[in-house]
């Protein structure tokens, strides 16, 4: 009994890793699944493909290894957070697709309560904003449009999860309906100082509390899977959302740490402790992690469009047919020419906050070309990463934040925009060498909880620097191109039609 299964389940594809009893990775096993765009703005999934997916994934690697459901001390799950899943709690089925963390189609909620005068106590029981962003308008989104779903909601028959509950509902046939405080935390229903639901919000939202999970901490006991799922019944121990996961992957325990995840978007979390810090600049303050009852909490910038602006060039414009291809393309641009890229594909997200305003292209010239569309679209996720350091220097000081950052996520394998990056925010980058520190942080929880691997400290130790890059650029340079940078996104924003909606 000392493997650890991880399962991450992400915004474009499941993972399933296994790791051994030294938290090495032995095993993986990844499927993609569907993304439905009904309408602009709108992304949706199945969560039935989903948990086909995941599970399929979790079977791919034990039948690789050979490792069956007895060899396997814990399950960690980490998922993509926010989004929202409906179910019917006799059925079991879905009453809606799950509406995804990026999709825009609750703007207008949003903004009537922010007319409303709202957002400052949201903020200040949630540490959230009012964003579409977050899963409360789109939970009731959906009740809204289920026939008589109020109702039913009120009495306890329909059920709402984030991922992570969907796939515990599902792993143990029903018979639990739990989540963890990092994926509370992302409600906007959850009061993050109590640690409880908050009515307050419940009721502000109109969501029953009888659709909600019961609230756990990252590391604990969230029921065991059905038998006839792997074989034998496996303890789901460990549940985290999955940038706090890869916070905790990256070992970042200690006050004024910070890592940064690059996948579709990009996530920076800065430890503050025991501390919630309450952002003036438009950050959000969330759960770190919850262990032993011990609540740590983190700002966190989060930009909606990270990896997706590699995505574009390969899907979007057919520049490159895969997104390694970028690294010689950005190498080849001319570098007198300065094209400025705002992928503000899905509006923008911290520390702007604007939902409706669309991307732009600065600085063409008939020498524009595959290479510099490249160099701008690797150099936009350095822009926005500065702007989220900006932010949260500004909130707690210039000596807590930014001193290092630890990178990980697939954009990370990206030397070239790593360079950038630390040029940018002239600070080192730290890019560890396990990649995978969301999957690592989900199987610590469940290893350690289940008493194979080591306490904090023993895993903090074991945290190893797979390569640290170290800003080369000129101050002054760097100075003038965030200069540029920042004027560009002055121009995106003004493109923002607030509530006329450009996404509707
Ligand atoms: N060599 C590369 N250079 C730049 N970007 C890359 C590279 N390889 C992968 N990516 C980007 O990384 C993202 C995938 O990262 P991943 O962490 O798997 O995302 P997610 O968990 O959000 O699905 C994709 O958007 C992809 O475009
Ligand atoms: O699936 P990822 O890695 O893009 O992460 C999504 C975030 O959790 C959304 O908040």
């Amino acid at each position: 009994m000392t493997h650890i299964l991880a399962i991450d389940q992400g915004t474009t594809s499941s993972r399933a890793i296994l790791f051994d009893g030294d938290m090495r990775p032995v095993a993986s096993a990844q499927r993609e699944f569907t993304q439905h765009f009904p309408r602009t703005g709108w992304i949706e999934h199945d969560p039935e493909e989903i948990w086909q997916g995941v599970l399929a994934t979790c079977r791919e690697v034990m039948d690789k290894t050979g490792v069956n459901a007895a060899q396997i001390a814990g399950i960690g799950i980490t998922n993509q957070r926010e989004t929202t899943v409906l179910w019917d709690r006799e059925t079991g089925r879905p009453l809606h697709s799950a509406i995804v963390w990026q999709d825009r189609r609750t703007a207008g909620i949003c903004h009537a309560l922010h007319a409303g005068g709202h957002e400052s106590r949201v903020n200040e029981v949630t540490g959230l904003l009012l964003d579409p962003y977050f899963s409360a308008t789109k939970i009731r989104w959906i009740l809204d449009q289920i026939d008589g779903g109020m109702a039913l909601a009120r009495q306890g028959k329909i059920a709402f999860g984030t991922i992570d509950s969907w796939l515990i509902w599902k792993l143990t046939g029903g018979a639990v309906h739990a989540t963890d405080a990092t994926n509370a935390a992302r409600t906007m229903l959850f009061d993050i100082h109590k640690g409880k639901w908050s009515e307050e919000m419940c009721a502000l939202f109109g969501i029953p509390d009888k659709m909600l999970a019961d609230v756990c901490d990252c590391a604990g006991d969230f029921g065991t899977t059905e038998a006839a799922l792997f074989g034998a019944p496996i303890p789901i121990r460990g549940v985290a959302g999955d940038q706090q996961a890869a916070t905790i992957g990256q070992a970042c325990f200690a006050p004024g740490m910070m890592k940064a995840t690059y996948g579709t978007g990009c996530f920076a979390l800065l430890n503050t402790g025991e501390r919630a810090v309450r952002s003036q600049n438009r950050l959000l303050t969330t759960i770190a992690y919850q262990i032993d009852g011990k609540r740590i909490f983190a700002l966190e910038g989060a930009i909606f469009n990270a990896g997706t602006v590699v995505q574009w060039l390969r899907d979007g414009l057919g520049l490159i047919t895969t997104a390694a291809q970028t690294q010689a393309l950005a190498e080849a641009a001319d570098r007198t020419q300065d094209l400025i890229l705002v992928p503000a594909f899905t509006g923008l997200g911290a520390p702007y906050w604007a939902p409706e305003c669309r991307g732009a292209i600065f600085g063409l010239t008939r020498n524009s070309g595959p290479a510099e569309f490249a160099r701008a679209a690797l150099e936009s996720v350095g822009f926005q990463t500065r702007d989220l350091l900006e932010a949260m220097q500004a909130d707690m000081g210039v000596a807590t934040a930014g001193e290092v950052l630890r990178v990980d996520g697939g954009m990370t394998v990206s030397d070239w925009t790593m360079q950038f990056l630390a040029d940018v925010i002239g600070a080192p980058v730290d890019r560890p060498e396990v990649a995978e520190s969301t999957a690592l942080g989900a199987a610590w929880l469940a290893g350690m909880r289940a008493g194979v691997y080591p306490d904090m400290d023993g895993f903090a130790r074991g945290w190893r620097l797979d390569r640290r890059f170290e800003p080369e650029m000129q101050t002054a340079h760097r100075e003038e191109r965030y200069a540029a940078w920042k004027t560009a996104v002055a121009a995106v924003l003004s493109t923002q039609t607030g509530e006329s909606g450009l996404t509707r």
